[in-house]
Parts: C-alpha cells; structure tokens; sequence
C-alpha cells in the first residue's frame, strides 16, 4: 500500500481525530477556570500559563518589585475585587483591596477562611514542622503554648527588653563610626538594620549573644580614614567583618525563601534550593546551634527545684523559658520531658526568622520616611527629649525601661504611621475552608483569598462596594474603625493617629483611627505583636535620639519595593549626622 493512501485510510484519520480531540480537551482542562462575577485578564485566561508571563515580566523590569503588579491590575479592572491566574494548573487566587472586608475575613470568619497556601508554600520547606504555615488547629494550638509566655509582660520587659536594647547601642556605636569616616556620604542601611534585628533576636530566642554588629564596629575603629570619592553625593561602602557562621547559616535559610514569593512552582522551587551545598550546610549549623543552645538550658534547670521552676528569674532567653516550662510540665504529669521535638526546635528557628526580617524591614522603611519628612523627625526628636527628660538631662542614653514604659501619643503615633507607609506586609492572605462569599460572590473551597493592606487598604482606592454586598458581621461593625482621607493616604503623618482630648491641647492616640492591618489579625494574626513594638520602639528611639537622618541624593531615595518575605525598599540609603 502506498504511504499516501495509508494516512487517508479512515481508520487512521480517525484515531487521528481523537488524538486531537484529546489534546485540545486536555488543553482546555489545564486552562485557568475563572471565578464567575470577579474581573479577571481575558487573555491570561486562555493561556495555560494564566497572569504568569506578564506578571514575572513586570517583576523583571521593576527589580523585584512584584505585588504592585496586583495593585496596578486593581486599578486596571477598577475592581476591588479581581482573580489572577499565578499558578499553572492550579484555582485562581483572588486580590481584594478593602479593609473592612479583610478585617472582616481574618478577625471573624476564622471558620469559612484559614491559613493560605501562599505560607505553605514560603514556609514549609524551611520550617516543615512550624505552625505558621499549618491550619489552625490543635497543633498550632500546642506548639503557639511552648512559647506563649514569651509575650507577657514579664518576659517582654524584664528578659527580651534589656537584650535588644544592648543590641541598639551597638547599631549606635557603629553608626557613630560610620557617621565619622563618612564624612556626609551618604551609605547602605538596611544591612546594619537587618543585622541589628537579628543580633536582638537571636540573644532573645537563644540567650547567646552574636555580636554581629559590635565585630563591625571594632573592625572600623581601627581604620582612622577611608578614601572618599569627590562629590558628596556618591554613596560610600564599609569594608566588611566576617559573621559567626551560624548567623550566615540563618541568613542563607531566610534568603532560601525569598524566591519563592513569585515562583509558579514554589514548592519545586525550593526542593531544588535544599538540595545545594550552601542550603545544607545552613541547615546543619542551625540545627547545631539549637541543639547546643537546648542542651545548654536543660543544664542550667535540671537540678532546680519546683518552686524554682515556677518562676522565670533564670531566664534568660525564649528557649530557657521553654525547657523549664517543659520540664515543669514533665514534672507535674510525672513523665520524661520531652525538650528536642522537631515541632520545639522549628518553634524556635520560626522566632528568629518571623522576628528579624519583618522588623527589619519596618526600620529600613523606617529610616526612609523619617529622613524625608524633616518635620516629622525633627518633632519625633524633641517628644523624645521631653519624655525621657532624666535621660536628656544627665546626658545618657534612654534606657530599656524607660523606652518600653514611657509613653508619649506622638511616640506611638509615629510607630504606627510608619508602620502603615511602610506597608512591610503588604499582603494578608487565607484559603477558604468551604464554599464561602465576599461582597455576594461565591468564591469556591479551596481558593487563595490575598487581601492588601498597603497604606491601610490601597491607595489609590478602586472601586465602590453597595453596604448590602457586605457581610452581616462585616455591616456591623462599620463604624469600630476610622476612615482615613484619600486625598493624603500616601502622606506621612502621624498626626492622623491623633485626637485631641475635649477642648484642651493635649491629645491622645487613637489606635483604630484608620485602617492598617500591618500585623493580621485574628486567631492568626501576628503572634510576636508585642515584642515587635519593643523592637522597633528601641530601634526608632535609639536612632531618633543620636543622630539626624539628612536627605539622600534623588535616585537613592527611591520608594520603589522589592517583595520577597516582606515588602522591603529596593534602596535604603542613609546620611548622617550626630543630634544635638
Ligand atoms: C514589625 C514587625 C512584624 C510585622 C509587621 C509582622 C507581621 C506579621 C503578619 C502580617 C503576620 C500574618 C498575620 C495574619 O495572617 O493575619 C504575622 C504572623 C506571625 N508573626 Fe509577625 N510580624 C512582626 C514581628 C514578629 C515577631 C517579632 C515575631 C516573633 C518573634 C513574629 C512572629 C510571628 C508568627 C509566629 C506568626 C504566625 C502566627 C500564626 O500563624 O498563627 N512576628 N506577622
């Protein structure tokens, strides 16, 4: 039979129909499904790939700055509501920008919307047995026991306090030295911030001290010049000490998940990312120093009494505080303790991580807005000298519990507003637990809810929402939370944290004055809230209080982002100079 006669054979023709017949139904299996009633990009729809090509395109050509792609799709479809098609062959996830409806979600329908797969698919390949990524239930509810206490008073003022301030007068001493070999040029801040953070951290998780920023500060005591390029403008770089190698070991982990944010297959991602020598070698210095750090603690209680361990006068860090908590407990039900579980050891990794690059990222933010706003910071500056009027008088430094319990609205309000500028979380997310709504849509079980927070909600606002789309929880609590003015949502301003009490000058801060959810909210919301504040009180006051931040040259000061945990600024430059 000649070839050409073979093909036109029916037979073949028709198994060459149902070959076709199947790619094409396979092909329109695996294309994004939209979400009837939520607008969504019609050409990204009938792309098996979805929003993914323009959306990586976009991240790209913005250096990493990545969720101001889903902002700007907000604006596109003037919708406070849209689905994006960001992960092949998997549901959309659907973007709201509304505050009320996002309070609403994280504060009261814990039941209908939990835990998202975005933390899952950031936090689990590091963190495989932490409760960050985990739906609620009673595994978060034990493992958020074995450290619960370190977010009560005792612990904050009396053993996380006094650790973290002792790291801010190391960041002081070494920007002191930096100011001074500077000479006004500007210089690179965020890394001094973020080590800070992690030095405070790490001593209030671990108890040992890394000392990361005091090694760099004896490293550039000893260098009497630096030489300086002709214009005052151009930016200086310091010669650099090494780290302890399990403070790299914490940096690298950390760094491991910052990819993952804007992966299509996350997951895969970063299984590839733990098999590298780097990754491995991170992970066993880290497991390394916990181990020693544990077994050091059970030697410091194994031999205490009861009584003794009723009380936390030896603590001296978080894992002090969970070994003689577990041995207490061990005791009580007359059983062996149990100290090196998988879940303990990941509770205690997952404080250094969720604590270090979260706060960093709000003091870098920090330093930006504060050097731009001269008035703001100049007037944060003199609040400062008049609350801790001893401290200015004797010409010291505040102490830690001075700044922890001395309180001024100005102060408070200041924290708060740079937390809301900043917009270090920019995105809350859940997964809905069960078929569910927002705004009377039906939003199907099993679909990522991301609801943005930037600057309260989004700025600018898109879209109308009818009160009656709202939920019956939602509608009444309308009016538990302030509106802030659109017309200056993007200002720094304290004073809209601000009210004035009767008809006298003084004023009072007003905590639900606006819309902000920097920390969630919820049964899963931010679980180190308090301690947070600490730490960016004393980072804030200790940097306020010595030195002047000037401005930077224009394409230094840039406000444009990177997304990777957090949202942090791409550049975080700095020029100093010491305050009167
Ligand atoms: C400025 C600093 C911080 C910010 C902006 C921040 C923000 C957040 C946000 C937005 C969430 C998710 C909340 C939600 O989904 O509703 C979160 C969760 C969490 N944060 Fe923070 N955080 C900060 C500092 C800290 C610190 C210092 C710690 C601990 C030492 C910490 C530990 C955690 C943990 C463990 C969770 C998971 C809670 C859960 O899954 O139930 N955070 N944080």
């Amino acid at each position: 039979m000649q070839m050409s006669y073979l093909f036109l054979s029916p037979s073949v023709l028709a198994l060459g129909a149902m070959f076709m017949t199947l790619i094409y139904v396979l092909y329109r299996a695996v294309l994004p499904k939209p979400i009837p009633g939520i607008p969504y990009n019609k050409k990204a729809a009938n792309s098996i790939f979805g929003d993914v090509p323009e959306w990586l395109s976009y991240i790209k050509k913005n250096n990493g700055q990545a969720l101001n792609w889903w902002h700007r799709e907000m604006e596109k479809h003037d919708s406070p509501i849209i689905q994006l098609f960001l992960d092949p062959f998997g549901p959309p996830a659907v973007v709201v920008a509304d505050f009320r409806e996002a309070q609403d979600v994280l504060l009261r329908r814990h039941k209908e919307f939990d835990r998202s797969t975005i933390f899952e698919n950031i936090f689990s390949g590091t963190m495989p047995h932490h409760h960050i990524w985990q739906k609620t239930g009673d595994i978060v509810r034990t493992q958020k026991r074995l450290l619960a206490d370190t977010m009560m008073p005792a612990f904050l003022h009396e053993v996380a306090a006094p650790r973290i301030h002792e790291a801010m007068m190391d960041l002081v001493r070494l920007w002191d030295l930096k100011a001074r070999l500077a000479k006004g040029h500007p210089f690179e801040a965020h890394e001094d911030i973020a080590h800070t953070t992690l030095d405070a951290i790490w001593v209030v998780t671990l108890g040992s001290s890394a000392k990361t920023i005091e090694s760099q500060a004896n490293m550039l005591e000893s260098i009497p010049d630096l030489s300086l390029p002709g214009s005052k403008d151009k930016a200086i770089r310091f010669p650099q000490a090494p780290h302890p190698p399990a403070f790299d070991a914490i940096l690298t982990l950390t760094s491991s998940m910052e990819p993952l944010i804007s992966s299509p297959f996350p997951k895969i991602h970063h299984w590839f990312l733990r098999q590298s020598k780097s990754y491995r070698d991170a992970k066993r210095y880290k497991d390394q120093e916990i181990d020693n750090m544990i077994k050091m603690a059970v030697h410091k209680f194994a031999n205490s009494q009861t009584v003794a361990l009723e009380k936390q006068g030896k603590d001296r860090s978080a894992i002090d505080h969970m070994i003689r908590r577990e041995l207490l407990a061990s005791r009580k039900e007359g059983r062996e303790p149990q100290y090196d579980t998988p879940a303990a050891k990941d509770e205690l990794f997952g404080f250094l991580i969720a604590g270090h690059d979260t706060t960093s990222t709000t003091v870098a933010w920090a330093v930006k807005l504060l050097s731009d706003n001269r008035p703001a910071q100049d007037k944060l500056r003199e609040v400062l000298r008049s609350t801790y009027a001893n401290a200015t008088a004797e010409k010291r430094q505040p102490t830690a519990a001075e700044v922890t319990t001395l309180h001024d609205p100005y102060i408070d309000a200041t924290l708060e507003e740079l937390l809301r500028c900043g917009g270090t979380a920019s995105v809350l997310s859940r997964v809905a637990l069960i078929d569910s709504d927002i705004f009377g849509i039906r939003i199907p079980k099993g679909t990522d809810v991301n609801f943005m927070s930037y600057f309260g909600y989004v700025a600018p606002p898109v879209g109308t929402v009818d009160e009656d789309r709202r939920s019956t929880s939602s509608r009444a609590s309308k009016d538990k939370t302030g509106v802030w003015e659109t017309s200056d949502i993007e200002a720094f301003k304290p004073e809209r944290w601000l009210r004035r009490i009767g008809e006298t000058d003084e004023t009072e801060f007003v905590k639900n004055a606006g819309p902000t959810l920097q920390f969630g909210a919820g049964v899963r919301g931010c679980f180190g809230r308090r301690l947070a504040y600490i730490g960016l009180r004393m980072l804030v006051v200790s940097i306020v209080w010595n030195f002047e931040l000037l401005p930077v040259p224009e394409e230094l000061a840039t406000y444009m982002a990177v997304d990777r945990i957090t949202h942090q600024p791409q550049k975080c430059y700095i020029r100093l100079k010491k305050a009167d």
